[in-house]
């Protein structure tokens, strides 16, 4: 059961609009969220996705913002986040109204053809972590262009990392700032931003019944502070003719309306609120009158949350001189002759092509691929880790990396079945019933989705699954 306090329950009578009622949202509130995952298309085609469950008992249901998002009931009491398919990648669990802000963000540009435009397109995802978010527009990006997804707390910033790993994300740059510096590094640079904004969180009371126990309307006003200062910064770094969602699981207009309101005072025209009315059927049903997505949790049963999409039509004053340029990155393009081997070494050990738009970096011994787009923004601001690591050279040969094994795809696997699979997954090596020849490094797999790398030692599996991905706990469905 939910905690409110008075407080709380007379701002939201306050903001809740004439046609939606007080005793459905105290009623909803105290309601369990349907569970939700949206399906990974980096791994996996959502049709394949469900003929593949269906089979383990799960029944899908669309969610009608998120093409490949579903409301999901299964059969049976298990652990998703302990799931082979999960580990794996290939989906996320994801509140259904979380999908709502990349849908807005790339609506239009879907439309127009984001296939086409996304080679070069730098989009910008201000405070990313966990990413849901961030690995939801990366599959629509189909890990084509430049993704910078940016995280201030630095525990936060890892858990970030694995999840893009996880989910084969390799058009991504990550950055751990506060997002307040974008505006002054990054003035005008990106086409489109995401600001799923810090806030008060009151959205999320079906998942947290505690959440609102000491509501205090006097809290929020630090928080609304912040996000002013976050819209102008993700505003200032928007291109001309680009694209920012503002988005909340706040419930509050404070946290929402009037922090969009404060960028037009501040802007005037350069601002226009773009109507999300026919973002999808029944859209209209949480619409603002600026058009505005204000989702109340009896709307869709769903958490609440807020989404607003603001075009940029004009080019405003740069606040702040750019900054000078830094120096000292500690990687350089790896010289023809180094890619030559490093293709030749994917293709004969997995069968991988190496993406021919993306740039081979050099570290030391370490071999990495940076998106291209990247390369004018190296010496602009500190990247904390770009692409994906490919492999380290040995003294003889290569050794690959697990992160380039999950997110470049190889028609060559060695299949396990699901307690082959769990070993794995467990760190543990995994004996062969027949001594055959020794293969050497392979990619294995579980229903031909790769897992990690193993070394084919003729009787058996050694095991290669980096340390900090070995679980102790693996969930098999009966
Ligand atoms: C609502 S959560 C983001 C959720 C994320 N977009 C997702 O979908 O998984 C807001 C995030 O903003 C981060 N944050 C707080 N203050 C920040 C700041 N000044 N700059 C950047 N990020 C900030 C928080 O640590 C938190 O991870």
């Amino acid at each position: 059961m939910a905690h409110f306090n008075q407080n709380f329950l007379d701002s939201i009578e306050r903001d809740l609009p004439s046609h939606l009622s007080m005793e459905d949202f105290i009623a909803y509130s105290n309601k369990p969220l349907r569970l939700s995952i949206r399906v990974n298309t980096l791994k996996i085609s959502s049709d394949n996705f469900i003929d593949l469950m269906t089979q383990k008992g799960w029944h899908f249901d669309p969610i009608p913002w998120c093409k490949d998002g579903f409301w999901v009931t299964l059969n049976q009491d298990i652990q998703l986040g302990n799931t082979i398919e999960h580990l794996q990648g290939l989906f996320y669990i994801q509140e259904a109204s979380s999908m709502l802000p990349p849908t807005a963000l790339f609506d239009v540009i879907t439309n127009e053809g984001l296939q086409n435009a996304s080679c070069d397109n730098i989009v910008l995802d201000m405070a990313s972590a966990p990413g849901s978010k961030t690995t939801q527009i990366a599959a629509l990006m189909h890990n084509q262009g430049l993704l910078v997804a940016n995280e201030y707390s630095a525990s936060r910033v890892k858990v970030l990392h694995a999840n893009v790993a996880r989910m084969g994300v390799a058009n991504c740059a990550l950055t751990h700032f506060d997002a307040r510096v974008f505006g002054e590094y990054m003035f005008e640079t990106f086409d489109s931003i995401l600001l799923d904004a810090p806030c008060s969180g009151e959205g999320t009371i079906r998942k947290d019944p505690d959440a609102l126990k000491n509501w205090d309307n006097n809290d929020a006003k630090g928080i609304v502070e912040t996000q002013k200062a976050l819209i102008e910064s993700a505003f200032l770094a928007l291109k001309v003719g680009g694209s920012l969602v503002y988005s909340t699981c706040a419930l509050s207009r404070q946290e929402n309306q009037d922090v969009c309101h404060h960028l037009r005072t501040l802007y005037g025209e350069a601002v226009e609120f773009v109507s999300l009315t026919e973002l999808f059927p029944q859209a209209e049903k949480a619409c603002t009158e600026e058009g505005f997505l204000h989702v109340w949790p009896q709307l869709y049963d769903s958490e609440g949350f807020f989404v607003a999409k603001i075009r940029k039509h004009v080019s405003v004053e740069r606040q702040l001189p750019e900054p000078r340029k830094q120096k000292n990155f500690p990687f350089t393009p790896a010289k023809t002759k180094q890619v030559e081997e490093l293709a030749q070494y994917f293709k004969e050990s997995f069968s991988i092509n190496l993406p021919e738009d993306a740039q081979v970096m050099v570290r030391d011994l370490e071999f990495w691929l940076f998106p291209t787009p990247v390369m004018p923004l190296i010496g602009k601001m500190r990247f904390q880790r770009i692409g994906i690591k490919l492999a380290d050279a040995l003294k003889k040969g290569y050794k690959v990396r697990h992160e380039a094994v999950l997110a470049l795809s190889s028609p060559t696997r060695f299949e396990l079945n699901d307690e082959q699979a769990k070993d794995f997954l467990m760190g543990r090596d995994i004996s062969l019933q027949e001594r055959v020849k020794p293969q050497g490094e392979v990619i294995v797999s579980y229903a031909n989705n790769p897992l990690g790398v193993a070394k084919h030692l003729g009787n058996k599996l050694k095991n290669n699954l980096p340390r900090d991905l070995v679980k102790d706990k693996i969930a098999l469905y009966q």
